[in-house]
């Protein structure tokens, strides 16, 4: 594929406010030091990593594991500026980042792959998607890949990081305020969202999952019925003339084939399932936009994770001529 029309752009958000442990702002120099861009080939440009937004908001004071639980919530509010949804404006200032260039990259006929950064930066390219999905009259179909549900909302959120709360966010829950600005995007459909993978509900979040009614292909129905829910999920979007945006955390493998990343979960996908459900996705021919988060390089100095990161999204990437080019 050439690099103009469906072909992919590459850009990077060296940035993890979202999660509770820094790293993930390394994953777009070890994805390309593993080889990601040569593993393109010239099917891709890559458009190097977003300069950071300024001026970014400032960061948290005093990190949230230092603050006394009993202060007075005025006294809080001081000494953790974020409340209740840790590093929220700066996180926003990269979303608006985000957004804003996966949106020219599918307004040139072009098909967006972000690098992070954590899994709250999807926040961004996602709305991309669905804005402009929306704007094509098609449904946006959102795949989650990921050990996590990531649907709390500040309410529900155990740990109080904004990685937690994307999945909801997008869905049109509230909690993070004005974190688009206008426009907001226009919220994806419980009904055209697919979490694979999933092993690690909080209560919260797994009680606001079951009243949308999300299809959550959890990691005990894969063992129960392979990629067969993910078939149906798949067909379905085709036969509704969809656009699938996959949203790929690295934590969706197994730790032990996946090491590099902040948030661990035993139990989680082979490396031959993972290939096999992305083999699904390529074969849809509905791939608009990918975002590959997570990989927290730092935790793995054996460089394995990244180049199984990079591995795995490389035949994804080699994707045939979208099914409707319109
Ligand atoms: N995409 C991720 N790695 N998410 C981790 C979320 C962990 C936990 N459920 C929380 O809300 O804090």
């Amino acid at each position: 594929m050439t690099m103009g029309g469906q072909g992919w752009v590459v850009f990077g958000a060296a940035a993890d406010w979202g999660a509770g442990r820094r790293g993930a702002a390394e994953g777009p120099a070890a994805l390309r030091a593993a080889g990601l861009l040569e593993a393109l080939g010239t099917a891709a440009e890559d458009r190097g990593d977003l300069p950071a937004p300024t001026p970014l908001p400032p960061a948290a004071l005093v990190p949230a594991a230092l603050v006394p639980a009993a202060l007075a919530p005025s006294a809080l509010a001081r000494l953790r500026p974020e409340g209740p949804a840790h590093h929220l404006p700066r996180i926003a200032a990269w979303v608006r980042a985000i957004r804003a260039e996966a949106a020219a990259i599918l307004a040139s006929g072009r098909r967006p792959l972000l690098l992070g950064g954590d899994h709250s930066l999807p926040m961004g390219s996602v709305a991309a998607s669905a804005t402009a999905a929306a704007a094509a009259g098609r449904p946006l179909y959102l795949l989650w890949m990921d050990a996590h549900g990531d649907f709390n909302t500040p309410a529900t959120s155990p740990s109080g990081n904004v990685h937690g709360m994307a999945l909801a966010a997008l869905c049109g829950e509230p909690g993070l305020g004005d974190l688009w600005g206008a426009p907001a995007p226009p919220p994806v459909a419980p009904s055209r969202l697919a979490l694979l993978g999933v092993r690690d509900l909080d209560p919260g979040e797994a009680r606001l999952l079951r009243a949308r009614g999300a299809a959550v292909l959890g990691m005990d129905r894969l063992r129960a019925e392979g990629l067969a829910p993910l078939r149906r999920f798949l067909e379905e979007a085709v036969a509704a003339g969809g656009w699938l945006h996959v949203s790929l955390d690295v934590d969706v493998l197994d730790p032990t084939l996946m090491p590099g990343t902040g948030t661990p979960v035993p139990g989680g996908l082979s490396l031959e399932a993972l290939a096999a459900a992305l083999a699904l996705v390529r074969g849809s021919g509905l791939l608009r936009a990918l975002d590959l988060v997570e990989l927290n390089p730092g935790l793995d100095p054996s460089g394995a994770s990244a180049r199984r990161a990079v591995a795995l999204v490389a035949p994804l990437l080699a994707t045939p001529a979208l099914r409707d080019a319109a």
